[in-house]
């Protein structure tokens, strides 16, 4: 083999999600079959040895894609020629945490990672934050790495997107590959705003082919946006194996393009379309190709779509006001 290994740092690599997604990276399904990969796993010193653990497996499964394993609990090792950043690890909310600690504890966590990505990380880094809160996490980070292109900092709306494609095909009997075009706006969290409005199922508009607001408002949007809180009921942990599925799906999409006539979701800055305030990492409908990504230009936004999109962004900017008054932006 003689192309040049990827470097990919995951954070929070011996956590739940970090163990379905390690592998799936060695097998070559974040970048591509025939791309090898470098992994650095990222943890905090008293998981170190959980890593190790983990990444004896990774050693047992012979994958001939995999070149090497660097564990360590300093970022600037963790980050150094990093190509790809997965930004896993974070700190969950406990009982009694408002938000405001929440958001401290993580701009502990975030900001420095920022700063090592921006001092160590190779010129073409990509970064992906799935620790939540998502979109705030990565506004953090990249506010902490000026010198790294603003656009290369994204968060975790996939798992957001899959949900919906599946709820949507199981409504109308359809499966998720007759699905496009559907698209998840604003924020990783219950505020966020599933639209199936320019969506299409085997050709047909989505909105016009379920024809029932009602279920659209109070069963579909309800569902996905809380679906995180439905998995903690029933398994007593949070989804781990659909969000290490949906970070693959994030990174293979934006390195190998999407699909002509379809798009996917992702948070990422806004430039200022569709009244999103520059700036704030939210969710949009993005097309990819040859490793960047583009805002889906010139979509109709209806009244009830309008409403649901600014109520999520309202909530986005409440948390950059609320990091900015932290010092963490
Ligand atoms: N954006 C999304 O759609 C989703 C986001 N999540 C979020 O992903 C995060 C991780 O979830 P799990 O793997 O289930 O959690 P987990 O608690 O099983 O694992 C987190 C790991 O991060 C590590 N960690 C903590 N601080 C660190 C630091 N400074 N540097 C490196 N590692 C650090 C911990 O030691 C732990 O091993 C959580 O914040 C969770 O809420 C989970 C599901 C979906
Ligand atoms: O709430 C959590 O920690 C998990 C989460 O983000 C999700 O499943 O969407």
């Amino acid at each position: 083999m003689t192309r040049t290994p990827v470097n990919v740092t995951v954070t929070g690599a011996a956590g739940q999600i970090g163990y379905a997604l390690l592998f799936r990276i060695a097998s070559g399904q974040l970048l591509g079959a025939d791309v090898p990969v470098k992994l650095r796993l990222l943890e905090i010193t008293p998981a170190l040895k959980a890593a190790e653990g983990t990444a004896m497996e990774l050693d047992d499964c012979a994958f001939p894609l995999l070149q090497g394993i660097d564990i360590t609990d300093d970022p600037n090792v963790a980050f150094d020629g990093a190509n790809v950043g997965l930004l896993v690890g974070a700190r969950p909310r406990t009982k009694g945490m408002e938000r405001g600690d929440l958001l401290e504890a993580n701009g502990g966590i975030f900001k420095p990672q920022g700063k090592a990505i921006n001092d160590h990380a190779a010129d073409d880094v990509k970064v992906l934050v799935v620790g939540n809160p998502a979109n705030t996490n990565a506004l953090i980070a990249q506010a902490a790495a000026p010198d790294v292109p603003a656009e290369r900092f994204t968060a975790m709306t996939r798992l957001d997107h899959n949900r919906a494609l599946t709820q949507l095909a199981k409504k109308t009997g359809s499966t998720v590959a007759d699905i496009k075009r559907l698209t998840i706006w604003g924020n990783h969290s219950a505020t966020q705003y599933p639209d199936i409005f320019h969506a299409t199922i085997a050709g047909k508009n989505a909105a016009e082919t379920v024809n029932d607001e009602k279920w659209l408002a109070e069963e579909f949007i309800p569902t996905v946006a809380k679906r995180g809180a439905a998995i903690i009921e029933a398994r007593g942990a949070s989804s781990a194996a659909s969000a290490a599925n949906a970070a693959i799906d994030h990174v293979y999409s934006w390195v190998n393009g999407t699909a002509d006539g379809d798009w996917v979701s992702m948070g990422i800055p806004s430039d200022g379309s569709y009244g999103v305030p520059e700036g704030l990492i939210s969710s949009f409908p993005v097309t990819t190709k040859d490793g960047t990504y583009e805002i889906v230009p010139g979509l109709e936004i209806n009244e009830f779509s309008r409403a649901r999109i600014d109520a999520s962004v309202k909530e986005l900017e409440e948390e950059r006001e609320a990091v900015r008054a932290l010092g963490l932006i």
